[in-house]
């Protein structure tokens, strides 16, 4: 089973909400974010109105980009460069290495983002004034996306969201369990996560993480059916529900994609149809409409056919996603 892990029995249009333009995305940024408040996390982005799954929230430029290993020196001098008014907006950005480094560094290494892609030999990072305050969650609900053409970082939503309701990505991977995952922010951002799920009781907590380690076998286990069909399908549909009740959207993509393998195997090219149009829809807010990974999903929705693995296994129906 090929596996697409970056990142909905009809055919009909999609429902994925995206700003199309320039002009469209100042609008949103505008009216759909602001800068609050949220202990005990300090401050936040928080949603000033109901945000559709999949909106464009923020397209964002950094201020700085530079090598993620930048040393205190090198950020002064690439600060000397900014206006009076972007340094004092820098520093007064959250330092979490206080004492640990020097604070020009201990900002950067606070709010930076990795920019992926934007050269192959040497990662870059950058420093971003609003979209640092975006705070980290276990159970995101904004995904993020680094132009490389137009140095833009693109952040969506994941899922429909409230007025009121904080909007995070994830700072470290999430499949872990919450002792796990404290343990990765705090090595590198040096913070205790103090998201909504690893602030859960014990008890609830303890139900999330067997969640989350049964999600991250499922992974494996459907990979490895690649060719019993409706095993593969079993596990997936699991994984599927596990994830609802996490509410880890960004994944979905994954299963979806290999339930339309299964499918095309069989030649099951309707229910094909269903699960790739759910893998792009996910694709959309995770990467963006316009991401290779959303284009090939599209591509696939419109002639499942083309895919190499097409009738490489006897006929038989297998089954579409719910909802
Ligand atoms: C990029 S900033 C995010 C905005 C920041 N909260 C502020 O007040 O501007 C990162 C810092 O926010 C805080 N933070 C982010 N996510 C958090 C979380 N899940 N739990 C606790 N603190 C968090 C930590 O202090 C971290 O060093």
């Amino acid at each position: 089973m090929e596996h697409r892990n970056s990142p909905q029995a009809s055919t009909s249009q999609p429902s994925i909400h995206s700003a199309s333009s320039v002009t469209d995305i100042e609008e949103t940024e505008e009216e759909a974010l602001c800068v609050q408040d949220v202990p005990p996390r300090g401050k936040g982005l928080v949603a000033t109105r109901k945000i559709k799954r999949g909106e464009l929230l923020l397209a964002d430029k950094p201020l700085l980009i530079l090598s993620p290993l930048s040393s205190n020196s090198t950020l002064l001098v690439a600060l000397s460069r900014c206006s009076r008014e972007q340094q004092q907006h820098f520093f007064s950005l959250p330092n979490s290495f206080k004492g640990r480094l020097l604070p020009a560094q201990g900002i950067f290494e606070s709010n930076a983002l990795l920019l992926p892609g934007s050269n192959s030999q040497h990662e870059n990072a950058g420093v971003f004034l609003l979209a640092s305050r975006f705070n980290s969650s276990c159970a995101p609900n904004v995904s993020k996306c680094w132009n490389p053409a137009l140095r833009i970082m693109l952040f969506r939503t994941l899922r429909d969201v409230q007025e009121g309701e904080e909007l995070c990505f994830n700072y470290c991977d999430v499949l872990g369990t919450r002792e796990q995952r404290r343990e990765d922010i705090m090595e590198e951002r040096n913070f205790l996560c103090r998201c909504t799920v690893c602030e859960l009781d014990d008890e609830q907590s303890k139900v999330s993480d067997e969640r989350r380690k049964t999600i991250s076998r499922l992974f494996d286990e459907v990979a490895a059916c690649g060719r019993e069909p409706t095993l593969g399908m079993r596990k997936i549909k699991k994984a599927l529900r596990l994830l609802q009740e996490e509410h880890l959207v960004h994944y979905e993509a994954s299963f979806y994609y290999d339930a339309f393998q299964f499918c095309i195997m069989v030649s099951d090219f309707m229910n094909a149809k269903a699960w790739i149009r759910r893998a792009w829809e996910v694709s959309c807010c995770t990467s963006g409409p316009d991401s290779d990974v959303a284009r090939m999903f599209k591509l696939y929705w419109a002639n499942p056919r083309a895919h190499h693995l097409a009738g490489t296994l006897p006929k038989t129906i297998l089954c579409g996603p719910e909802r």
